[in-house]
């Protein structure tokens, strides 16, 4: 096999996946720059988080290579998969911290849970990473007792815990705050350089994440409609990317999930109540 270009660290090659008998993604290729803040973006139910789930290897492609840093995520034994992710940050639902522990043992579960590191040490660690975040203040608060926005940055600190190569976040500002909208695009951003990191962010948020973003990946229906960074995105002369960076409810994506005939649901329109 031949190892992915060193310049990205997550390449999918002609990767098609589809959940039972629907294809959601057909002979995908991507690339995830090594460094840098990549954004994936598109329409609904396009399988932007199905992305996320094959690189971390909570599903595994049908057809076509899921490369981390040059090995196919879906070919791994259980064991080199968890080698694997020990070096991804994830942060699906954003925030979903364990109610029962607080701040200081969120961040620490994954220290516990992956290395056999003395006390003080991850000490040291977890209120490094709290301090990045801001809440090295907070250690003792359980997540009841914090907002929203703050709870977003104990899973980022907790994401980061393990010094990742890459940090992949799901929705990372759905439901926040102008404000904490603005603290986690910058936090991401700052960790992502600080740390030498590699992100891939999934986002509908156009302003924040064309804000944030180097590189952008609009998926269209099952595979790339554009990629680039977020000016050249912006001007691209696909259809497509023009309803959605504009943001136009009608174009080539559809209002309507694939349904039956309406005549099936309703019957013939002269039988229809008015
Ligand atoms: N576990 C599953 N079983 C069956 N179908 C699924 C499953 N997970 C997702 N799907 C379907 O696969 C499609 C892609 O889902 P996915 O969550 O990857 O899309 P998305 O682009 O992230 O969407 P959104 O932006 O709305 O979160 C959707 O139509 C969804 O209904």
């Amino acid at each position: 096999m031949e190892p992915a270009a060193p310049s990205s660290l997550v390449e999918l090659r002609r990767v098609s996946f589809g959940y039972g008998e629907r294809l959601i993604l057909r002979d995908l290729s991507l690339r995830v720059p090594r460094g840098k803040v990549t954004a994936l973006m598109g329409a609904s139910g396009g399988g932007k988080t199905t992305v996320l789930r094959l690189i971390g290897g909570q599903e595994r492609a049908q057809k076509g290579e899921v490369l981390f840093d040059g090995h196919d995520v879906g070919r791994m034994d259980r064991r080199d998969l968890y080698q694997a992710r020990r070096r991804m940050g994830m942060l699906f639902q954003f925030g979903a911290l364990f109610t029962d522990q607080n701040v200081f043992e969120n961040v620490a579960f994954p220290l516990r849970e992956h290395t056999d590191l003395p006390d003080e040490l991850i000490r040291d660690i977890v209120l490094m990473k709290l301090h990045a975040v801001g809440l090295r203040g907070a250690r003792d608060l359980m997540p009841s007792q914090i907002s929203g926005g703050m709870a977003r940055r104990v899973a980022l600190a907790r994401a980061v815990a393990l010094d990742p190569e890459l940090v992949m976040y799901d929705e990372p500002f759905s439901g926040l705050d102008p404000i904490s909208l603005g603290t986690s695009s910058q936090l991401i951003r700052q960790l992502n350089d600080a740390m030498g990191l590699t992100t891939l962010l999934v986002s509908h948020d156009l302003e924040a994440t064309f804000a944030l973003a180097d590189h952008v990946i609009i998926l269209g229906p099952g595979t790339v409609a554009a990629e680039g960074t977020p000016d050249e995105v912006r001007n691209s002369p696909d259809p497509l990317v023009h309803q959605f960076v504009n943001a136009l409810p009608s174009g080539p994506v559809p209002f309507h999930y694939p349904a039956p005939n309406i005549e099936e649901d309703f019957g013939p329109p002269q039988g229809r109540v008015r």
